[in-house]
């Protein structure tokens, strides 16, 4: 077995802002922007990533979408995030917003990261659009409003080590976190900016945050809204920090709230010495996975 490569590089502090947004988009990011300074003050360790949620400045709402994108980078809160970033010296995930493409007038639901200089570092279009019909429970389309991303992200947290991104019904392929901890990639995290609601979170939140994580034996971060029953949707909360043993090490309840967790860089080694699936996938009975696999006979 040749020796186990060091995704994470080096103790990283990260903090997930659950908060709710409503109607005023210039309150919705002054309420974020309090909360991030809060956490900063208040974190026991020096904050290294601050993540937020899904629709962080504007009401989940596909009636809402084209009403609330902005350009990137050029819009107001790609430049209020990299604002931030920059001042507070922190890597930060700027959960998503409706981003409006000038170039073929559509609009994705987009996931922009800051370095401690301000500079994007990554940007994520969510690929698969939350299209879903629940008897008796839930109805939404994005895709009447919004088109789907095409490809994967991964970029880098220079000085850690490379995280993938996906934003939330993203979590439920399994594919995207695959490719961001493989090699050549070798990711150490995937982040999901996600807001599940009051039918599909108790089902599949927390089974999809450690399924993601032991799959890849990697952390998951999954960062909700806070639930906001005034609003028209009913985000589920419980925002998420899941370790590469699947074990959920920070959560939040339903309500606003911060949660803290500190990612090991020792952890994701020990896990795959233990349990060494990374080295014995079968990739010769799997590799056709996407274009049908080939079964055997009995
Ligand atoms: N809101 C989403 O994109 C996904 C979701 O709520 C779910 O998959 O459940």
């Amino acid at each position: 077995m040749s020796a186990i490569a060091a995704p994470l590089k080096k103790t990283l502090n990260v903090a997930l802002i659950q908060l709710s947004a409503g109607f005023d988009k210039a309150k919705n990011l002054n309420h974020f922007k309090t909360h991030i300074l809060k956490a900063i003050g208040e974190s026991k360790n020096k904050l290294d990533l601050v993540v937020l949620p899904e629709c962080f400045n504007s009401p989940y709402s596909v009636s809402e979408f084209r009403n609330y994108a902005e350009t990137i980078p050029d819009g107001e809160t790609t430049q209020f995030l990299s604002a931030i970033a920059k001042e507070h010296q922190i890597f930060l995930v700027g959960g998503s917003i409706p981003e409006l493409d000038k170039t073929n007038d559509k609009i994705y639901n987009t996931s922009v990261t800051f370095d401690p200089q301000g500079k994007i570092v990554g940007k994520h279009r969510k690929a698969h659009l939350f299209d879903i019909d629940i008897k008796g429970g839930i109805t939404f389309k994005e895709s009447i409003t919004l088109t789907g991303g095409d490809k994967a992200t991964v970029y880098d947290l220079d000085g850690f080590g490379k995280v993938g991104l996906g934003i939330c019904y993203d979590i439920r392929f399994p594919e995207l976190a695959q490719i961001a901890a493989r090699s050549p990639n070798d990711s150490f995290a995937m982040i999901y900016p996600g807001a599940f609601n009051t039918t599909t979170g108790p089902l599949h939140w927390h089974l999809l945050a450690r399924a993601r994580a032991i799959d890849n034996q990697i952390y998951t971060i999954v960062c909700s809204p806070a639930r906001d029953l005034n609003s028209g949707y009913h985000a589920y909360g419980h925002s998420l920090v899941v370790d590469p043993y699947g074990k959920i090490i920070a959560e939040a309840g339903e309500g606003e709230e911060i949660v803290y967790a500190q990612l090991d860089p020792e952890l994701i080694t020990k896990v795959r010495q233990g349990i060494p699936i990374n080295y014995q996938r079968r990739f010769d009975i799997y590799n056709n996975v996407v274009d049908g696999a080939t079964v055997s006979d009995v």
